[in-house]
């Protein structure tokens, strides 16, 4: 649509493929979406080192996901983002929210194989740096490389903006948010200016929620019945 190609950034300088659309959603859809998220039962927060989380939609498995009903405030915006051709013709049907407080962070990682190769995100209250890596080499053991020497670059990831990232971005390169409460600018920042941002600049991050928003294409269709002879 053309709502969608006129925020639409196509990173050039990144490798395939980025879209970051800044201000995706409004300040009021923005609190509205935090209020949902702080409102859900305690029991739905599995704490991690360095952040915590809310699983909805069911645990991917390598035999199918036991898919569990999407409540209609993160389902509106499964289907939005389907909408827009992410997952090829299929809806969303998994959401992480994780929150991170000033100074936390997740370690590099990949988000294995049980995902549709594209994974989308809502960011809410502060931005964040998401930063890649090459993956580790199987010639780690001759020559060991360090975080430093595997990272590539960042993304500037602005509260209220939706990140796209599919193919080589999402199936060979690592992410990771570095645990630290100030961002500074740099040309390491490689969506610098579709996000705004000036060079040099010091950002401090505050409480950042972000909702990946994903489709998991392996479900099981109805729950195995256990037990029975
Ligand atoms: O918070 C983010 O934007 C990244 C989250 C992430 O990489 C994950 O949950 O796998
Ligand atoms: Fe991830």
């Amino acid at each position: 649509t053309g709502f969608f190609c006129r925020r639409l950034f196509v990173l050039k300088d990144a490798p395939p493929t980025v879209y970051y659309i800044p201000d995706f959603i409004s300040e009021d859809e923005e609190s509205y979406l935090q209020q949902q998220v702080y409102k859900s039962p305690k029991t739905k927060w599995t704490q991690l080192s360095g952040r915590r989380l809310q699983n909805w939609g069911g645990l991917p498995h390598p035999k199918g996901m036991l898919a569990e009903k999407i409540p209609d405030w993160l389902q509106t915006y499964c289907e939005k983002i389907s909408s827009l051709g992410a997952f090829s013709g299929k809806t969303a049907n998994h959401v992480l929210v994780n929150e991170y407080k000033q100074g936390e962070g997740i370690m590099p990682h990949e988000d294995g194989p049980l995902y549709h190769p594209t994974v989308t995100t809502i960011s809410l209250g502060s931005h964040t740096f998401l930063d890649f890596y090459t993956p580790i080499s199987s010639q780690e053991a001759d020559a060991p490389q360090t975080e430093e020497s595997r990272f590539l670059f960042s993304l500037l990831v602005r509260p209220r903006s939706l990140l796209i990232l599919q193919d080589e971005m999402y199936q060979r390169l690592l992410h990771g948010i570095r645990p630290r409460a100030q961002d500074t600018l740099t040309d390491k920042v490689v969506n610098r200016s579709a996000a705004g941002a000036v060079p040099g600049e010091t950002l401090t991050r505050g409480t950042r929620v972000s909702l990946t928003i994903r489709h998991v294409p392996k479900v099981m269709k109805t729950k195995l019945v256990l037990g029975r002879k």
